[in-house]
């Protein structure tokens, strides 16, 4: 399985992705920003980092890149897509995802390890974990507070698409909320780094088991 990670000027998770799609024992493959080419990957990942110098709002440049013309056709159509962390403010830019991520209520960059709920397996991210199983995550961001209307955090949490949630609420986020899907449950974007625990040598390598999902989800044989 090809598992694409797309690489934006001012990233800085890239690599720790591709070394983690890696661990899966999936095939990882760098997608560049300026390429409007997928490369024939199976699913995507766009990865933390500070795109863009996370001008104008964390996410809102990249998001006119010319590879998310293809991501978007891909993600509308069905395609296995993550975002994390700048990701996430990636895919909510473009409104693959709904809501924004605010500045975290502290006012203050938030660098830490905190605990996960895993809430819902069924998307191509979550699908390794048990409901109710708890991940302990890093997390490290400056505008991780997950804000939407009051009527999409209704919808979120009716249909089942707030699929990570903090047990510690790092940033303010409304809910609780670490991590969303959309309505077809391929798009998941989350705050939290799961690619950041993906060895024993960084103290754990329990954030595999999100990266491991998409194997499950694609019938791929699990390393
Ligand atoms: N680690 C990251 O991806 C940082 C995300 C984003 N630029 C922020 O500070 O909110």
């Amino acid at each position: 399985m090809k598992i694409g990670v797309v690489i934006f000027p001012g990233a800085n998770c890239d690599a720790d992705a591709l070394y983690a799609v890696e661990r899966i024992g999936a095939e990882p493959v760098e997608l560049w920003h300026a390429e409007p080419d997928l490369k024939g990957v199976d699913a995507v990942i766009l990865p933390g980092g500070f795109s863009y110098g996370d001008y104008l709002r964390p996410g809102a440049i990249a998001r006119f890149s010319k590879v998310m013309r293809p991501l978007e056709e891909f993600a509308r159509g069905g395609g296995p897509t993550l975002g994390v962390c700048n990701g996430f403010q990636v895919l909510t830019e473009a409104r693959l995802l709904p809501g924004a991520l605010l500045q975290n209520m502290s006012l203050r960059f938030v660098c830490r390890t905190v605990p996960v709920r895993v809430e819902h397996p069924d998307t191509p991210w979550s699908g390794a974990c048990v409901p109710g199983e708890i991940l302990h995550l890093p997390v490290a961001h400056n505008e991780g507070n997950y804000f939407a209307a009051e009527e999409t955090i209704a919808q979120l949490e009716d249909e089942g698409r707030v699929i990570f949630r903090y047990l510690e609420n790092p940033n303010g986020s409304r809910n609780d909320i670490a991590g969303i899907c959309n309505a077809e449950r391929n798009v998941v974007g989350m705050m939290p780094h799961p690619e950041r625990v993906s060895d024993p040598l960084l103290g754990s390598e329990e954030g595999l088991k999100v990266l491991r999902s998409v194997l499950e989800f694609a019938g791929a044989k699990v390393h």
